[in-house]
């Protein structure tokens, strides 16, 4: 999925309908490394398919792992069991792992205790996340584990000859007080050495987010690992213990990610006779700590109902209530509550979040950052966060959201998006939720609504060749928009007219405007579908070009075509090309442009184009249809092509295709009102 350098979201104000959430990250990545240290294949269905799961894939792979992928839900992972590690002596295997702590901290004690020689490292973050903690663990056993660069800190290189004895036979102790990921990166570890022996971790210090490690030992006993434990003090892995593959395993929805839409329903509002929104994937039940994130937003007046594999969530109390709370149990979730304090009523206070500060970024400074670019007043301490909204709609401010390389940030700050100033927001580098949910704003959008005319239109309107489409795709890249290629439907239209055995003469106007109303048409990322054809390329012959423009001059076709193109309006905006959408079907659009160049220029561009297709035609020829296009476009009764009377004028020939995109953008800024 490709994503702007910013996104701008136009003020939402209700939600409805149903979202299917991706995978667990948690549950995906622990899921991956358990598989790939069973014996045997382990189909793993629902997995997430995100950057931190991919860097574990693809070291998986490296460390000897098969991977197939028989549909889109479905990953068959072979494991590695009994299979001998590499020698000791040989080349590093080099494992990148970009900002993923659930590759980079498990992996690290699963191949300290393999055995072979391996090189660790991550993207520049990843670098300042600590793991001494664990290393320390690792080199108490014995493990040859060393630091690449700053001590405490990845990469690592580990070294270690897999015949060589360890000092398995005391409890081995971990700090449990700066992450869970180094115990559960034990727990995980530790199997492939109790065959003859039982092994014991002891927890230094009071554990932090003790729900990851539920899941740890949730997901061991599903791959057959027995353990004694006295509550999180102490844990025993029973001797004998070995990596059973559970042959299937389904990886919950994302918890987590779940929080997003669980805020969403609880802020905005839906319309009379709708039941809010429904999340599917994950339930009441789930394994994943970060469900108990419905208790702190019902406490703030969300109502969650469900079941054991979805939830249904509305608003309830309005505005939220404001609350104090540890969150210890729901570090990640917890996020999510410091967005929807901006809906409370008073100051809410979010404590024990001390390990915010070491996670993709110090997400305590960034948070109270952002909240304050919004207009809510924050309060951050070491462990702690309070938060004060805005005090009325008039305090709200029309923010750009940094999101500081952090999937949560971009998702949770999103919410703002619901304020009740109106205010659109925008959110810098957005496609840092490929994290972990890659496919977010897509699913946020699909179901937000908001009032058709707050979705911003950007008209693009001018004669043949002029550029229209060129500038339009570009403009919709850049800002994440939607794209209508308006020209495209009355091309759809001659063909199935042609198709039908239609004329495309005036005579026919009825039954073409019958054809136009009902067209069997689907648009996807880069190609047109009527009736189940691919007709993308069938539609832009000259001579289905020069039919479109004959069925055009048609008002009965042309009405025909309004709602269509009206549906193409959808969150978060619209990029739309044509000859009438400023003047016709957009014309309160907030921006409108009207393209020219000289015929002569626009003859040689579209010559070139055809001529790149292995076209031949002439130069004078091109031009002499076009122009009698452009005449009959602009001298048709029904909605001619002309200027609106607010369009900006932009004469392309001059200019680089890079130029008018850029020009356009401009002017597009300028118009926006986001403080910098
Ligand atoms: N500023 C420019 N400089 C040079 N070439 C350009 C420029 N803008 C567009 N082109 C080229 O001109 C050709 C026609 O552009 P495009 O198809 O976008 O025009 P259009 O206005 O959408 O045409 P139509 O009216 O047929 O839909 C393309 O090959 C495109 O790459
Ligand atoms: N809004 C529009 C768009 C197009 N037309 C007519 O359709 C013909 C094909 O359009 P292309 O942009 O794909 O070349 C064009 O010649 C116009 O006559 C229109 O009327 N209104």
């Amino acid at each position: 999925m490709d994503y702007p350098a910013f996104l701008d979201i136009p003020a939402l104000q209700g939600v409805a309908g149903r979202v299917r959430l991706p995978g667990s990250k948690s549950i995906s990545n622990r899921v991956l490394l358990l598989a790939a240290l069973s014996e045997g294949s382990t189909e793993i269905r629902g997995l997430l398919h995100s950057d931190d799961t991919r860097v574990m894939l693809d070291a998986l792979r490296r460390l000897g792992c098969t991977v197939q992928t028989p549909d889109a839900d479905r990953l068959c992972l072979g494991g590695l069991g009994a299979s001998p590690p590499p020698p000791h002596t040989g080349a590093p295997v080099k494992l990148f792992l970009g900002n993923a702590g659930t590759a980079m901290r498990p992996l690290a004690a699963a191949l300290a205790l393999r055995g072979g020689h391996y090189e660790l490292s991550g993207v520049a973050r990843m670098h300042e996340r600590p793991i001494g903690d664990l290393v320390q663990a690792l080199q108490q056993l014995g493990c040859a584990i060393e630091y690449l660069g700053t001590p405490g800190f990845p990469p690592l290189r580990i070294r270690q000859d897999a015949a060589a004895p360890l000092a398995l036979d005391r409890a081995i102790r971990v700090r449990g007080d700066v992450s869970s990921q180094f115990l559960t990166a034990l727990l995980m570890a530790l199997p492939q050495r109790a065959q003859q022996r039982e092994l014991s971790i002891e927890v230094v210090g009071e554990l932090i987010s003790k729900p990851y490690i539920d899941i740890t030992l949730a997901l061991l006993e599903r791959f057959g690992i027995a353990l004694r434990r006295d509550g999180y003090r102490r844990f025993t892995i029973l001797a004998g213990s070995r990596y059973h593959s559970p042959g299937v395993l389904q990886v919950e929805a994302d918890a987590s990610s779940a929080s997003y839409f669980i805020a969403a329903g609880a802020i905005a509002a839906s319309d009379t006779g709708q039941k809010g929104l429904k999340i599917e994937g994950v339930g009441l039940t789930s394994i994943q700590g970060d469900i108990r994130f419905i208790d702190a937003a019902r406490a703030m007046g969300a109502k969650i109902t469900g079941d054991a594999h979805s939830l249904q969530v509305r608003r309830g109390r309005w505005p939220l209530k404001a609350i104090s709370l540890d969150c210890n149990h729901i570090p990640d979730a917890a996020m999510t509550l410091a967005a929807m304090a901006l809906y409370a009523e008073g100051t809410t206070e979010l404590t024990n979040i001390a390990s915010w500060r070491v996670k993709e970024t110090d997400r305590i400074a960034a948070m109270a950052a952002e909240l304050g670019r919004l207009g809510a007043h924050c309060e951050a301490g070491e462990d702690y966060l309070r938060i004060t909204p805005p005090g009325d709609a008039a305090h709200w401010r029309a923010a750009s959201i940094r999101t500081y390389d952090d999937h949560r940030m971009a998702m949770c700050l999103s919410l703002a998006a619901f304020n009740p100033a109106g205010l659109p927001l925008r959110i810098l580098e957005p496609g840092c939720v490929a994290k972990t949910f890659p496919g977010y704003f897509d699913a946020l959008l699909g179901v937000a609504q908001t009032a058709a005319e707050r979705i911003p239109v950007i008209c693009i309107d001018g004669p043949t060749a002029s550029g229209k489409g060129t500038l339009a795709a570009a403009v919709a890249a850049r800002l994440g928009y939607h794209l209508l290629d308006s020209g495209a439907l009355y091309r759809l239209t001659a063909l199935s007219a042609a198709q039908h055995g239609v004329g495309p003469q005036a005579a026919n106007e009825a039954v073409l405007a019958e054809l136009a109303a009902s067209l069997p048409v689907r648009f996807d990322a880069t190609r047109v579908w009527l009736a189940g054809q691919d007709v993308s390329e069938a539609i832009r012959t000259e001579q289905i070009g020069m039919q479109a423009s004959q069925v055009s001059q048609l008002p009965l076709v042309r009405s025909a075509l309004v709602a269509l193109q009206h549906g193409f309006r959808r969150l978060p905006g619209l990029v739309a090309d044509g000859r009438d959408m400023g003047t016709v079907i957009f014309p309160q659009a907030p921006l409108k442009i009207y393209l020219t160049a000289s015929a002569q220029c626009r003859a040689e561009r579209r010559h070139k184009q055809l001529i790149s297709k292995g076209i031949s035609t002439t130069i004078a020829d091109l031009r002499a249809d076009l122009e009698a296009r452009d005449a009959r476009d602009m001298q048709r009764q029904s909605a001619p092509l002309k200027p609106a009377e607010d369009a900006l004028l932009l004469d392309s020939s001059e200019l680089t295709i890079d130029e008018t995109v850029d020009r356009v953008l401009g002017w597009w800024q300028a118009r926006q009102p986001f403080a910098h």
